[in-house]
């Protein structure tokens, strides 16, 4: 009986049992006991036959990789929410934030940024900037620093769960550029330090996001 199954991936390490992969490329010597005898078609087509255990993935030429590009940032548009509080590092994520996407060819034209008073109002204003249908990426900068008291928890708890339901509610990506640090000095090695500048970080990750929305997943 001549099997005519479509592209069906499958492997599995599994040592116990024993696998074969028929008419495709196999990443590993196997060799499979099938329950039943068939001669498989197909060119390039990799077929797997499952006996009992669960199989697992692998690619074959016939498996698409979406990804955003760092280039043809041509038309994407960002919004950038900043907060204000711990304006002596959130100016400096900004900096670097600004300078990415100038090295990444975004227009300055295509960058809007918004001044909120603290972490905690990020989240709000990015979901209206996302709802707004102005924009291909929200990039929200802030920087919770502890105090004494437990207000840092609630604060950096909150910035971050409203960055992420901002971009989950409007579906455009928002991306979570908000420093959470126990001292200043973590801070400041973070926002062009020896840390690095983690507002320049988030800014890729905004072009790769917008890249990977607007040419794949409108
Ligand atoms: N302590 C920090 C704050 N606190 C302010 C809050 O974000 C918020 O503005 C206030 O609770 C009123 O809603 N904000 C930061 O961004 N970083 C901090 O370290
Ligand atoms: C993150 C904060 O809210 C914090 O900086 C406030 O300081 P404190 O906990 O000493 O009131």
């Amino acid at each position: 009986m001549a099997l005519n199954l479509k592209t069906t991936i499958h492997h599995s390490p599994l040592a116990s049992s024993s696998r074969q992969f028929i008419n495709g490329f196999s990443p590993k010597p196997t060799s499979m006991s099938f329950s039943r005898s068939s001669s498989l078609k197909g060119f390039g087509t990799q077929i797997a036959i499952e006996r009992k255990e669960r199989l697992s993935f692998v690619q074959t030429e016939a498996v698409r990789h979406l990804t955003g590009f760092l280039t043809k940032n041509e038309g994407l548009r960002f919004a950038l929410v900043v907060a204000r509080f711990n304006e002596l590092v959130t100016k400096l994520l900004l900096e670097g934030a600004l300078e990415t996407f100038k090295k990444y060819s975004v227009k300055e034209e295509n960058i809007d940024v918004v001044w909120v008073p603290g972490s905690f109002e990020i989240g709000v204003v990015a979901q209206q900037l996302g709802k707004s249908g102005k924009y291909t990426a929200v990039l929200c900068i802030g920087a919770v620093v502890r105090g004494d008291t437990t207000h840092y928890d609630a604060v950096a708890n909150s910035a971050a769960s409203g960055v992420l339901s901002a971009g989950v509610n409007s579906g455009v990506p928002c991306i979570f550029g908000v420093l959470t640090c126990d001292n200043m000095d973590q801070a400041l090695n973070r926002a062009g330090g020896k840390s690095g500048n983690k507002g320049a970080e988030a800014a890729l990750t905004a072009i790769e996001m917008a890249s990977l929305f607007e040419h794949h997943l409108k």
